[in-house]
């Protein structure tokens, strides 16, 4: 029987009141919205109306950013997205969490909590936080370094897979007339004793209707690489060029390969920023308006902060300073080093690769970079046409949008390019499930323990 058609998956990756950093200025609903779920809320059915795979909450636990010139800061995602589940009935909920600052336990009960209360529609993404800001929360004086930060990302995930495992899918009998609850045999300590962290379990939640949430990572560095092709379901990703984009989709399936796994088990979702208008004038009328509250020293800010230069030292009519670049690089891939403050390798790598590609200047550069990803202005028919281009040849799975303002931006996308993407035949028109796993077309994991006990009984016989 042929198999259904390949369909995109999409996210909707709600920054603050838009992905435009002076979204605030232009603002739609006033910046308070941001301390209720309302406007979550709202974004969520539209994205929900639009059958999305799911809505996105990128976090860090730390202020970042210049509360002077921007609402910064936020709600934690996993108590706002279970405020946003309640609400829905279909789309997904991925929280942003840190593994170098939280502890598995809690971190695995808090995220099969938002599971079982949304009837299966949660995803944690994992990142491991760089910068100094948020260290400096919690007792360090800097970031730890790149290599330790996965390193404990790693083992802080194996212990959450098995907590969301202890607990058999059968183990609950709930034979009250008899007192049986569980078949205790069923619900399984992890006994973890490991470099970072030691965990008996079992978790004190039952398995989850997905079995376990689905995964997301966000980190783009080699130990980025290794521990989402390893241990993800989907990777949020940042290229900025069609060939780097096919270069990371090729490399994460043939890492995921690598680790025994079926490549087609790990979707590749790289972010896009969006200003959409009737016509390309229009689109481009709005994100100017936009630019024009930031200013170009504004915009070019964004990109040093990624670079790890500062805004002083770049021309904006001459290209990146490439001497400082391969420096920062260098400093950056010495594995003692915290070069960038401990930032994200794969922001540095995906605005210097454009740069170079098309030997922009920082400020043509700036004017093709929002919040770190590639920023796409036109009509809806071009951004159809540009997901449908990295969907089809090998660059992406799916993407993570990221709209120049909200709910506006959203609107925008539900009604005018998803009808588009489904009429091409590549985006669902309805949802055939409840489940994000099933939304992503992935299955449903059996509990690792499962296997051990079906072992102990082929063993008994
Ligand atoms: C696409 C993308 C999204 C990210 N989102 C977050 C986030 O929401 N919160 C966070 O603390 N780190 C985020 N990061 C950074 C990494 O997860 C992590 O902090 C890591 O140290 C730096 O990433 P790297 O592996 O690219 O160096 C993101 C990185 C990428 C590439």
């Amino acid at each position: 029987m042929a198999s259904p058609p390949r369909q995109m998956s999409i996210g909707m990756n709600i920054l603050g009141l838009g992905g435009h950093g002076a979204a605030w200025r232009l603002a739609e609903v006033p910046s308070n919205s941001l301390l209720g779920v309302e406007y979550f809320q709202n974004i969520a059915r539209i994205s929900e109306r639009g059958t999305l795979d799911a809505i996105f909450l990128a976090d860090g636990p730390a202020l970042n950013g210049n509360v002077a010139t921007n609402p910064v800061g936020g709600l934690e995602p996993t108590v706002l997205l279970t405020a946003v589940a309640l609400a829905t009935k279909y789309i997904g909920v991925i929280a942003t969490a840190s593994t170098t600052y939280n502890d598995p336990y809690n971190l695995a009960r808090r995220i099969a909590s938002l599971d079982h209360i949304s009837g299966g529609r949660a995803a944690w993404n994992v990142v491991t936080t760089a910068g100094d800001i948020a260290a400096q929360n919690f007792g360090l004086t800097g970031a730890p370094l790149h290599q330790d930060r996965y390193g404990r990302a790693a083992e802080f995930l194996d212990i959450a897979i098995k907590l969301w495992d202890s607990w058999e899918d059968d183990a609950v009998i709930n034979d009250w007339k008899n007192g049986v609850f569980a078949d205790a045999k069923k619900v399984h300590t992890i006994d973890h004793a490991g470099e970072h962290f030691s965990v008996r379990g079992p978790l004190n939640v039952r398995r989850t209707p997905q079995g376990r949430p689905v995964l997301v990572q966000a980190g783009s560095s080699e130990g980025g690489k290794s521990v989402g092709s390893r241990y993800a379901d989907a990777i949020f990703t940042t290229q900025t060029t069609l060939e780097d984009g096919q270069a990371f989709y090729a490399e994460m399936r043939n890492r995921a390969r690598a680790w025994g796994r079926d490549p087609d088990s790990l979707k590749i979702m790289p972010g896009l920023s969006t200003v959409i208008g009737s016509t390309e004038a229009e689109a481009h009328a709005r994100c100017d308006e936009l630019d024009s509250y930031q200013g170009e020293l504004g915009l070019a800010g964004q990109i040093a902060a990624r670079i790890g230069i500062a805004v002083s030292d770049l021309d904006l009519d001459a290209p990146l300073p490439w001497d400082r670049i391969i420096d920062v690089r260098a400093a950056q891939r010495d594995a003692n080093t915290r070069a960038l403050g401990g930032g994200s390798h794969g922001f540095f790598e995906a605005q210097i690769n454009l740069a170079r590609r098309e030997n922009l200047t920082v400020r043509q550069l700036s004017k093709r970079i929002r919040s770190g990803h590639r920023l796409a202005v036109g009509t809806p028919e071009q951004i159809a046409d540009t997901l449908e281009e990295w969907f089809k040849s090998g660059a992406a799975d799916g993407f993570n949008i990221m709209p120049d303002m909200f709910p506006s931006g959203a609107e925008i996308f539900v009604d005018e390019v998803v009808p588009l993407l489904r009429r091409r035949g590549i985006f669902r028109t309805e949802y055939t499930g409840t489940t994000l796993r099933h939304h992503l077309g992935l299955s449903r994991p059996k509990s690792q323990y499962e296997d051990e006990e079906d072992c102990e009984r082929l063993l008994a016989v």
